[in-house]
């Protein structure tokens, strides 16, 4: 969809900003740039949209070398997000999302109501379209951000540090926002952070840049983790990568069995003190909520009335790094499996969760041995066989 052949991009003073870029950014997927400050990602984004023009060589959107287009034509089709939300301080949130169907010569009707449409979809109340930008908070207004950026409806979306500025809590909700619409919308996009987390939940693919603008690898997360092309890309992945891997995971094939939960309205007294030590509580709907020593029952009262250790329940869209955590934590070692409406399917065990956090690298492994070469653009096979990405990210607690 996106393809630089060759692209460098030399600035008057000799600084060398991006050299001999040759990557394909697949239709319809999220590519991450991420590499130390000044390798050139801005200046990657920019030269999409030509706010930046390179010094020699193609890029090409959709097929077509970009310099055939007309400027202002091309950045139109192009949706652009950048950290400071750059939003106009004295129009109205609707007014400032209909500005390029505006622009694009639009009624104000159907712009007004096009905004409207974009405010519900990156999930703003209506309301707040009365409303000026300073009357927001950073993380709303990153969302008017993007539902600007979305409103002519482009193919392509750049995105550079877009959520860069907004705490960590806010930063998590915006990614799983994203990942939401992007489940909908499937825009090519191009996204530039400076945090690997980020770059491993959101990107379908990651390019690693290094100082000097030159590419080092590109590929799927799982591969990147699981086979970094050098050092420089092993130690900007960081000590935790194989915990990032697991975060890549989800639970879905992680068996789980039938644990013996007690139901919060059975009276203690008819509690067995025989078998597990640490029993399940569930509602009388079947949803968890806490595990109860059988070791040290009250001696009267429900079992919803005992005191309970507290129990996180995972969906099968939760990842093996979240079972993980939660299996290290629970006094059990063991996980509550729910359904998506959160009753109980059954426990894992700690020890499940290992054996397939051990089969999740070994076949990571093996995907990324099997994608050649490995520091090209070229490795859309091991994105086959390479782990799911979970929509559903943690939030991180407050
Ligand atoms: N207009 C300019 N004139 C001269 N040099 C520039 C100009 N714009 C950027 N550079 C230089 O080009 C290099 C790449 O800059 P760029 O902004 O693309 O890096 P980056 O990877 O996005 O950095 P950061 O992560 O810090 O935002 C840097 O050395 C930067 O100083």
């Amino acid at each position: 969809m996106i393809k630089f052949d060759a692209v460098s991009k030399r600035y008057p003073n000799g600084t060398t900003a991006v050299d001999e870029l040759s990557l394909d950014l697949p239709e319809g997927g999220v590519t991450v740039l991420v590499g130390s400050s000044g390798c050139g990602k801005t200046t990657t984004l920019r030269m999409v949209n030509r706010m930046v023009e390179p010094t020699s060589g193609t890029i090409s959107v959709g097929g077509r070398d970009i310099l055939e287009a007309d400027a202002a034509e091309l950045r139109r089709g192009i949706g652009y997000v950048i950290q400071q939300s750059g939003l106009f301080p004295h129009r109205t949130i609707l007014d400032n999302i209909a500005t390029v169907p505006l622009l694009l010569g639009w009624g104000r009707r159907k712009a007004r109501a096009r905004a409207a449409e974009l405010l519900e979809l990156v999930g703003l109340p209506a309301d707040t379209g009365k409303r000026y930008p300073h009357q927001l908070s950073g993380g709303q207004q990153q969302r008017v951000g993007v539902a600007r950026a979305l409103a002519a409806d482009p193919p392509v979306l750049l995105m550079d540090e877009p959520f860069g500025a907004v705490d960590p809590v806010v930063r998590t909700q915006l990614q799983n926002e994203l990942l939401r619409l992007q489940e909908e919308l499937r825009k090519t996009v191009v996204f530039v952070t400076h945090d690997i987390d980020e770059a491993v939940r959101l990107g379908d693919r990651i390019a690693v840049f290094r100082t000097g603008g030159r590419l080092v690898q590109c590929a799927a997360p799982a591969e990147l983790l699981a086979r970094p092309a050098d050092a420089f890309v092993a130690d900007f992945l960081g000590a935790e990568r194989g915990l990032k891997l697991l975060s890549l995971t989800d639970l879905a094939d992680v068996p789980y069995a039938p644990g013996g939960a007690i139901r919060a309205d059975e009276p203690v007294g008819g509690i067995s003190r025989d078998g597990d030590r640490w029993r399940l509580v569930t509602s009388p709907r079947g949803e968890p909520l806490g595990w109860l020593d059988t070791d040290a029952l009250p001696a009267a009262g429900t079992a919803g009335e005992a005191p309970l250790e507290a129990v996180r329940p995972l969906r099968d869209s939760d990842s093996l790094l979240s079972a993980l955590n939660e299996a290290v934590s629970s006094p059990a070692a063991a996980v509550a499996r729910v359904t998506a409406d959160g009753v109980l399917t059954g426990l894992t065990s700690r020890d499940a969760i290992h054996e397939r956090a051990g089969r999740s690298h070994a076949e990571a492994g093996r995907a990324a041995a099997a994608a050649t070469p490995r520091t090209s653009g070229d490795t859309e096979d091991a994105e086959d066989a390479a782990p799911r990405k979970t929509a559903s990210a943690p939030e991180p607690s407050a």
